[in-house]
């Protein structure tokens, strides 16, 4: 059953079309990851997804509401982690949460409740009298969250929420995503790093330049680099053309692309036995080598394979 719903979604800024036009589900209850390097318009399409930016163009339904339409709807069950730290630095834990559920109209009773577990859940009952001042970088980043599931939102927009934090308070938030997929909560993840999107998503969608690029199951996604990508650099651009025409012919190569002296190759066998195969043709054509790399299957490398560009520069 899809959940959210984006047909036909395009947004221009100041002239840029940061969002090229785009059509996809997402369904209720999957952790679905937006993954792309910085600028791909992830936050641009969380921003539309919970009705604060209406798209240039298409449409985008949240649950059965319009973002266009029922912007109040939407917000009462989508709960927004924000890239940037939204809190009052000068009150404490409670008194944060307790301001941000005065604006969902919760009942006091049902504040006092909710804040001991989202405390409980985060990790922070024993600092939640500080003042936010006194939080480390990955805290302030917890209660964000616990300020984001205040009014027990069904969908949860995650943007970023681990950038730049310590590797502890960074294992503190995957245990509470795990309790809130154990809970049924559809969470919509934004990351530029593949080994959270692999870990942590059921779907992912690869977005480069406002374009979704490829959008799977992640286990279905690997599979596009089979093997691993060998990346060879010859020793001039010619030599590299050469090297393709003679590459593309060798029954373990799925995929050959060249781009200057460099030669990007998806393997269908070990990649030693395949590595084995690629010199053998080279010499036999006296074709000269300068570098070989080994990469192995990863969002990391599909994301190459699909863009010739690394996810982080
Ligand atoms: N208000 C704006 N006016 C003009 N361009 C904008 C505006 N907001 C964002 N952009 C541009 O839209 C593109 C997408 O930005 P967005 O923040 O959505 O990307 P992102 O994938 O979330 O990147 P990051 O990982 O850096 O947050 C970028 O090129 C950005 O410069």
């Amino acid at each position: 059953m899809s959940y959210i719903e984006l047909t036909d979604v395009a947004k221009t800024m100041k002239d840029k079309n940061v969002i090229q036009e785009l059509s996809f589900r997402i369904r209720e209850g999957e952790t679905f990851g937006l993954l792309g390097p910085n600028g791909a318009g992830k936050t641009t399409l969380l921003s539309m997804m919970s009705a604060n930016q209406l798209p240039t163009s298409g449409r985008i339904t949240v649950g059965q509401y319009d973002t266009a339409m029922d912007q109040k709807k939407i917000k009462s069950i989508v709960g927004i982690v924000p890239q940037d730290i939204s809190l009052y630095s000068s009150l404490n834990a409670y008194d944060n949460l307790r301001f941000f559920a005065s604006l969902y109209g919760m009942k006091k009773r049902d504040i006092q409740k909710r804040m001991e577990w989202l405390l409980d859940l985060v990790q922070l009952t024993d600092r939640a009298h500080e003042p936010i001042s006194q939080y480390s970088g990955g805290m302030k980043r917890r209660i964000n969250i616990a300020v984001a599931l205040m009014h027990d939102p069904h969908i949860v927009y995650m943007d970023e929420p681990t950038v730049g934090i310590d590797p502890q308070s960074r294992n503190k938030i995957y245990e509470l995503i795990e309790e809130l997929k154990a809970l049924g909560k559809t969470i919509i993840y934004t990351t530029h790093y593949m080994e959270e999107a692999t870990n942590l998503c059921d779907r992912v969608a690869i977005l480069d330049q406002g374009e979704v690029v490829a959008l799977n199951e992640t286990m279905e996604l690997l599979k596009i680099v089979q093997s691993g990508i060998v990346e060879l650099t010859m020793t001039s651009e010619n030599a590299s053309e050469m090297a393709f025409k003679t590459l593309k012919q060798l029954m373990c190569i799925t995929s050959c692309q060249v781009n200057g002296k460099k030669l990007t190759l998806v393997v269908s066998i070990k990649v030693q036995d395949a590595i084995s195969k690629i010199m053998a043709a080279l010499n036999q054509q006296s074709l000269p080598m300068e570098d070989v790399k080994i990469m192995q299957p990863n969002l990391e490398t599909v994301f190459l394979y699909l863009t010739g560009k690394t996810l982080r520069d």
